[in-house]
């Protein structure tokens, strides 16, 4: 049996990845005990797991360090990698939105200034709407921006829509749904096509499972 490393996203999506991989017979006993620890083994399978932020994720599994990764469909959008796309894992469900004040209008020919932490999503979207926008790179807190004059509206994730709400903004346009995905190597499908199928279809069966 050759090893798997699987690459999981730290944070929200980490905790919600857990119950799934135990749904698949894989031990997270370490996982769900791990202090701050970054690596870890299943203790009754040829499958370890690290602990890397989203984007990291991407690259982990682009170079082949990790033959398997958990991220989330914001992360794939805004960065093209050479990886693949196996499943739709149906958690993590959240949207990128446009948003801002109530006096902002969408439909203004004034050019806008979007403030966002998904600058390659942002600039995509508007785009293929033919409107030439500035966008404005944000790390977090985008929610301010329109607020204090930064920039018209943001365009971030929206999920239960309370930050939004607290901060006195609303949703303007919806523009794409973002679940979690199951990400490939594109070598290790090919070298270790079996052990990486026996993961990848067990997932498969129990996403369809709990749909
Ligand atoms: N409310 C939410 N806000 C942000 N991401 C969410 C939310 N709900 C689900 N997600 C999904 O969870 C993933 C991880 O989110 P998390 O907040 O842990 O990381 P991040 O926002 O990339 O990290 P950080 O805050 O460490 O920069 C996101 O990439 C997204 O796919
Ligand atoms: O609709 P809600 O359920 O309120 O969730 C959405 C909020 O959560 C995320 O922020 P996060 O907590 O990751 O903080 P940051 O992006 O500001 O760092 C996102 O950028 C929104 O601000």
């Amino acid at each position: 049996m050759r090893h798997i490393q699987i690459a999981l996203t730290k944070g929200r999506l980490e905790k919600q990845v857990v119950p799934l991989l135990e749904k698949i017979g894989i031990d997270c006993t370490e996982l769900k005990d791990k202090g701050r620890k970054l690596v870890f083994k299943s203790h009754n399978t040829n499958v370890s797991f690290i602990l890397v932020k989203a984007v990291d994720v991407l690259t982990y599994v682009e170079h082949g360090v990790a033959d398997i990764g958990i991220v989330g469909k914001d992360v794939l959008l805004e960065n093209e990698k050479e990886l693949y796309e196996m499943i739709d894992l149906g958690i993590g469900k959240c949207k990128f939105a446009v948003a801002s004040i109530p006096t902002y209008d969408p439909s203004s020919y004034k050019k806008k200034t979007i403030a966002t932490k998904y600058p390659n999503v942002a600039s995509a979207y508007f785009r293929q709407k033919g409107e030439d926008v500035e966008i404005i790179k944000i790390e977090g807190s985008v929610e301010i921006a329109p607020l204090l004059g930064l920039a018209d509206a943001i365009v971030d994730i929206v999920e239960t829509g309370q930050t939004l709400k607290e901060n006195g903004l609303i949703v303007f346009e919806d523009m794409h749904d973002i679940s979690a995905r199951l990400i490939a190597n594109k070598a290790s499908l090919k070298m270790k096509k079996e052990e990486m199928f026996a993961i990848i279809d067990l997932v498969e069966q129990v996403v369809k499972e709990g749909e």
